[in-house]
């Protein structure tokens, strides 16, 4: 059985061109003028894109005492509906836990996935059982591994266990990952404001000043260039971040920002609003932040500084978020947004001439491909290639709202934002899972992908590392000491 996607317009990160696109077996098997097919699909009027994928979701997270709403049924049929066909979350271990313990635990959950996943593995404490577990990870497919430097008494991980397992990392020829922010300077503000009286949710955001993340971004940054890692900058929010990043790709480090679609079109104004439920629905670390921040993550996504478009998908309901009424510390910290990704950024970014539809491919999908080993199996439309496709139709228009979202949580952040350019049909490997505006997604349709390490640039990086690592001076004659 074949389907063929007749009368589009090709777009990847680097082409644009008329051509149909003929599936067969989950695969794309041909693409050129005129195909024909068994079961066919409309096109006209639309570009036909790589899937988007999502390198940063908290699915069922366990997390500030309650599991993140969204779990690997409802978010990845949300993914799908927005046209995102393959999600990267997040394997949790808790301290003193072994990884892949920890593992067994995220692959019974993930039984139900709509769309294609993979896993960062986390590293949440440091000892040998973790160093020893690294290297099993990466043999099972997961090459990229988390490190937060905020959530102090938690998940974070102090500068010698971040050098550690950066080390580590370099050396089993994965991707170091973090989330910035100075996890020491947070716990210092929280305990303030709340002593000073300051409890509501504004007081999560006053609690994470840009600096926190500037000064934690560029600690990252230098630490993983002395253990010779690539890194991976999660959810980008602000100018002090991307200026570290942009001054560490410029040196030829090999450093990625990764923005958010929440902190790219919402901003801190958000947190000041009367209503306590819509503050604290927006209550996610690094918080919201003005324009100005706004305006500089726009232009890195426009120079090339910034390199995907993520969600940090971590989906609480107004009730568990109202685990926090009266200490802002106890909100669960998250966000979704794995929907509205795609269209959200197709109606500022393409829509508005900040990007182009290529580069809108790119930082949606193709990056993160290429970035975490995943290109050209995904992010791409080749032959060959998974039939992870979107056929976006640039005209379609819709109000989001959260009484028609495939999210399990009972709001929305972007409620009553109007974004025009939506999926016709997504495709997870040739399954049509959204058929303009009705899903046929299939509950464990999701397959785990199993990743490569030593990508060409930790094999580039590797060998400049070598090239100019400390080494001893040959010398002729050692001087008499004189004595
Ligand atoms: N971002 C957030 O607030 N929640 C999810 C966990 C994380 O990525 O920090
Ligand atoms: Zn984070
Ligand atoms: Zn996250």
């Amino acid at each position: 059985m074949s389907t063929v996607i007749r009368n589009g317009t090709v777009v990847t990160h680097d082409l644009t061109y008329r051509a149909d696109v003929r599936i067969e077996g989950g695969r794309i098997v041909e693409i050129g003028p005129d195909l024909k097919g068994d079961t066919e699909l409309d096109a006209s009027g639309c570009y036909v894109m790589p899937g988007g994928i999502d390198p940063h979701t908290h699915l069922e997270m366990p997390f500030m005492g309650t599991y993140s709403t969204d779990d690997f049924a409802s978010g990845t049929r949300a993914a799908l509906a927005g046209g995102t066909t393959m999600v990267i979350d997040f394997c949790l271990p808790s301290p003193g836990q072994g990884l892949m313990d920890a593992l067994s635990m995220w692959h019974n959950k993930s039984g139900r996935a709509q769309c294609d996943y993979s896993y960062h593995m986390a590293i949440t404490w440091w000892g040998e059982e973790v160093f020893d577990g690294m290297a099993e990870s990466v043999k099972r497919g997961i090459t990229s591994f988390k490190h937060f430097m905020a959530y102090k008494g938690a998940l974070m991980v102090n500068d010698d266990e971040l050098f550690s397992s950066f080390r580590r990392v370099g050396d089993l020829g994965g991707v170091a990952m973090v989330h910035a922010e100075n996890g020491d300077v947070v716990a210092e503000l929280t305990a303030k404001l709340l002593a000073e009286g300051n409890s509501g949710p504004e007081g999560h955001a006053y609690s994470r000043p840009s600096q926190v993340e500037g000064e934690a971004t560029n600690r990252a940054i230098m630490i993983a260039d002395m253990a010779g890692v690539p890194l991976y900058v999660v959810h980008t929010s602000c100018e002090e971040s991307h200026e570290a990043i942009r001054r560490a790709r410029q040196q030829g480090k090999r450093v990625w920002g990764e923005p958010l679609i929440q902190h790219l079109t919402l901003d801190e104004s958000e947190y000041f609003n009367a209503d306590w439920d819509h503050a604290a629905r927006r209550v996610m670390s690094p918080p919201f932040r003005n324009k100005a921040h706004q305006a500089s993550l726009w232009a890195g996504l426009q120079s090339g500084s910034l390199s995907v478009v993520a969600t940090d998908h971590c989906a609480f309901s107004t009730d568990q978020k109202r685990m926090g009424l009266g200490d802002f510390s106890k909100i669960p910290n998250g966000t979704g947004g794995l929907e509205d990704r795609m269209p959200m950024l197709w109606t500022h970014g393409v829509n508005t001439g900040r990007l182009t539809p290529n580069e809108f491919v790119a930082v949606t999908s193709t990056n993160a491909a290429k970035i975490f080993g995943l290109y050209p199996k995904k992010g791409a439309v080749a032959v060959g290639a998974d039939a992870d496709l979107v056929v976006w139709d640039p005209a379609k228009e819709k109000t989001i709202s959260a009484t028609r979202q495939e999210s399990a949580i009972d709001y929305n952040v972007f409620e009553g934002h109007k974004v025009k350019g939506l999926p016709r049909f997504t495709l997870t490997r040739g399954h049509v899972a959204c058929h303009d505006g009705e899903m046929r997604a299939k509950e464990g349709h999701g397959q785990f992908v199993a990743r490569e390490p030593n990508m060409p640039v930790n094999r580039a990086l590797t060998q400049w590392k070598a090239l100019t690592a400390p080494r001893p001076v040959e010398r002729s004659g050692i001087p008499a000491t004189g004595v």
